[in-house]
């Protein structure tokens, strides 16, 4: 199962996160969010970071041009998408960045949104599943209603996301497992503050996870 971590800001934090196990870190490049980190503080980190962990960029309502820009400046092997990107918006992702991995988050509001599913997934890499909240794009803390989650299958891989903890960890997994479904993707679920990961939590959570059969 693929595990992703998301807004790293602080070197030690984000080796120390990759020796626990995790597959992909995520960096917010939105400069709104109280996560947010610059080119330069992701290049240094992912210069220290094995070659096999996933560096993904998250994005939200930008120009293409700034995509590509902060991709190149920090070295990142896939974007994230966690805006009101179209599916016209992804195709033209595409042709810019061909060898980097595109994830196009999905803010649940209802089951309706699971439907729109259908015109990414033959687009993009990879789908995320977020909570919706009406003033904040992501990293809220707010669950899905995970029993929306039985009749998802989507025809590309999926992660789920949107208040994950060590604590809920295993049940949200229960829920999702299904077509395509191919890890989560935690970020203030396994924090101190915004930015600041608690890496006790992190650490319960991979001792969560090694409970699964299918984890490694
Ligand atoms: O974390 C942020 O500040 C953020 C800002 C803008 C877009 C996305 C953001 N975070 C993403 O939100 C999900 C879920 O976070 P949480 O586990 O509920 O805290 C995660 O994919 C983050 O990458």
């Amino acid at each position: 199962m693929r595990v992703k971590i998301c807004g790293i800001t602080k070197l030690d934090q984000g080796i120390a996160i990759a020796r626990l196990g995790a597959q992909a870190l995520g960096f917010i490049c939105v400069p709104a969010s109280p996560r947010y980190v610059s080119p330069e503080t992701i290049r240094l980190i992912v210069e220290q970071l094995p070659k096999n962990v996933d560096r993904i960029g998250v994005f939200a309502n930008t120009t293409i041009e700034n995509i590509c820009q902060v991709a190149a400046e920090s070295n990142l092997s896939g974007v994230q998408l966690h805006g009101n990107e179209t599916a016209e918006y992804c195709d033209r992702l595409r042709e810019f960045l061909p060898g980097i991995e595109i994830i196009k988050a999905l803010r649940v509001k209802t089951p309706e949104t699971l439907a729109t599913a259908a015109v990414y997934a033959v687009r993009v890499d990879t789908l995320l599943l977020d909570a919706y909240h009406p003033e904040q794009l992501g990293g809220t803390g707010k669950t899905i209603d995970w029993m929306m989650l039985s009749e998802f299958r989507p025809q590309c891989p999926w992660l789920l996301a949107g208040g994950l903890t060590p604590d809920n960890i295993l049940n949200a997994i229960d829920s999702a497992i299904g077509y395509n479904f191919s890890g989560v993707d935690l970020s203030s679920g396994v924090e101190i503050a915004p930015g600041d990961k608690d890496l006790t939590k992190v650490a319960q959570l991979f001792a969560k996870l090694s409970q699964l059969a299918n984890h490694r």
